[in-house]
């Protein structure tokens, strides 16, 4: 099976799920995608009757389209579950996200949800996290110099770019990534402390100790792990 059919595959499996009257924190991405498609067909065919709460403006925008109703973080009391992809899904469960630039709004979303589930085709699962570049959020003013420390402490950093590459990329809260080439990142806990702290970084792809269930896109079907959690 080609990736985009194990990512459509995890797509369609996870929003079995999803329950009548349940907040849903949607994700963003290419496997999120087919997630969102899904969900607004039992939304239309089902007449199941859910609130999402997204992590992206494109992600909203589809959402919206197909009928499904969105509200902020901040409007709803709690998030029963939260559904999204992720770039790389370590042996214990410890995840690298932010591929797709939304990694501020999904970790928000994420640590407000009573539980959260990731969707991947078999690609994403790895021993060690790092080989996939680790996205940082950082503001505008003062990068530069966030982005030259980070080459000082050995990071490998890049800046990204936007997508036709004449400029740097800015996410939906206007701010700029810095992905960091980091190889192998055998101490997540202590990495993610020396990026949180930095001054001018506002976020950082490393999702630790947060997912619950993952759903696995495997050629002889969708494989369910739990993280127990
Ligand atoms: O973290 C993300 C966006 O910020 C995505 O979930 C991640 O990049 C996976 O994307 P895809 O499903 O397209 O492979």
């Amino acid at each position: 099976m080609k990736q985009d059919e194990l990512k459509k595959l995890v797509g369609e499996k996870s929003v079995e799920w999803i329950k009548d009257g349940m907040t849903v924190g949607l994700g963003t991405g290419s496997t999120v995608k087919f997630m969102v498609d899904a969900l607004g067909r039992r939304v239309k065919t089902e007449g199941l009757n859910i609130t999402g709460v997204t992590t992206s403006k494109a992600t909203a925008k589809q959402a919206e389209d197909l009928g499904i109703t969105i509200k902020s973080v901040d409007a709803v009391d709690h998030i029963d579950l939260t559904i999204d992809g992720a770039d790389e899904i370590s042996d214990d469960f410890q995840g690298i996200k932010g591929g797709g630039a939304a990694l501020l709004f999904e970790k928000i979303v994420a640590t407000n949800s009573d539980k959260v589930m990731w969707i991947v085709d078999e690609s994403k699962m790895v021993k060690n996290l790092g080989a996939f570049p680790l996205p940082v959020e950082v503001i505008p003013y003062g990068s530069q110099k966030v982005f030259e420390r980070f080459e000082k402490k050995g990071y490998q950093p890049t800046f990204r770019k936007s997508a036709d590459g004449n400029s740097l990329l800015l996410t939906d809260s206007e701010n700029y990534i810095i992905d960091l080439h980091l190889h192998d990142i055998l101490d997540p806990e202590t990495l993610a402390a020396d990026l949180i702290k930095e001054v001018g970084v506002v976020e950082h792809g490393l999702f630790l100790n947060m997912v619950n269930t993952v759903i696995v896109g495997r050629s002889d079907g969708p494989e369910v792990l739990d993280a127990h959690r």
